[in-house]
């Protein structure tokens, strides 16, 4: 998806990664996501953005098969996720979901191993190789050092990278995340976007920082009340104006060494 591509804002793409094509979302009578269009190649960061309440995390349960949707199709690699069982669709799909961040009663690492539960047969004992990948999954986010603390126990951030851990020992060829940056600082955000950029792995991310976006994201869909706004290269999305219509803020735009900087304003100031 190249600048000037319109292959996101046409009818999805079979041949396409990920196949959003004409999704729709009602909750209590009410569209909450209405007609989103948009495909997605193997292998590329796809940022989700959009102001509160836009649709994005309701987009995203119906992409990971928790929300069905009113109308359209989601496909992952031309299967339709809702033909799929929830365990295929677990094999195929990793999720950190904001509603994840509740209280489990498990060590960081007993979290960890329930990456592995999707490619396991029930009551099958972990192998060398599920350590292994759990032991390189912690290490990746840097949570060598706590694997034996309790989940419940760690800050906000610790949580985070421990779900982002558990999905990346799932190995699925898709990532879904839902604000990963959420609760973590600089540091860890930056190193965050790094991690799922080098993995190579198709993934979408709903994402509130625009710079940071822009920075690590290969396309964006920008959304609000529930419909794509525009879709496109970061370039294309982000504009002034656009961001003023979508976002009701003043925005300034300038690159910067590593891409772009925003600088924001409300109305009148
Ligand atoms: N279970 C639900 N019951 C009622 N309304 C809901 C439910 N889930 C979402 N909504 C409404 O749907 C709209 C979209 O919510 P959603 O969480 O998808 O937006 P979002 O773009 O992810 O927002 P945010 O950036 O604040 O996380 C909101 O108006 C929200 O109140």
């Amino acid at each position: 998806m190249d600048a000037g591509d319109q292959s996101l804002e046409t009818k999805g793409d079979m041949m396409a990664h990920l196949n959003v094509d004409r999704v729709s979302v009602d909750i209590e009578g009410r569209r909450i996501v209405n007609e989103v269009v948009f495909s997605l190649e193997r292998g590329q960061f796809l940022g989700l953005v959009g102001p509160n309440g836009s649709g994005k995390t309701s987009l995203l349960r119906a992409i990971y098969r928790v929300l069905a949707p009113r109308s359209g199709r989601v496909e992952v690699a031309g299967d339709s996720v809702w033909a799929l069982s929830p365990r295929d669709v677990a094999k195929r799909l990793a999720v950190v979901a904001q509603e994840r961040m509740g209280e489990f009663d498990f060590t960081v690492s007993e979290l960890v191993g329930m990456g592995r539960t999707p490619h396991k047969r029930l009551m099958e004992r972990d192998t060398a190789s599920d350590f292994a990948i759990v032991e390189e999954s912690l290490r990746q986010v840097g949570m060598l050092e706590l694997r034996d603390r309790q989940f419940m126990n760690l800050s906000g951030g610790e949580k985070q990278r421990a779900l982002v851990a558990r999905a990346l020992a799932q190995q699925a060829e898709f990532l879904v995340l839902d604000e990963p940056t959420n609760h973590l600082d600089i540091r860890h955000q930056l190193e965050l976007l790094e991690l799922v950029r080098s993995l190579g792995v198709t993934t979408i991310a709903a994402l509130h920082d625009l710079s940071l976006a822009a920075r690590y994201c290969d396309a964006l869909v920008m959304m609000k009340d529930g419909c794509v706004i525009e879709s496109g290269s970061p370039q294309q999305v982000l504009t002034a104006e656009r961001i003023e219509a979508v976002y009701g803020v003043r925005a300034r735009l300038s690159s910067s060494e590593n891409g772009l900087a925003i600088e924001y304003n409300l109305p009148g100031k």
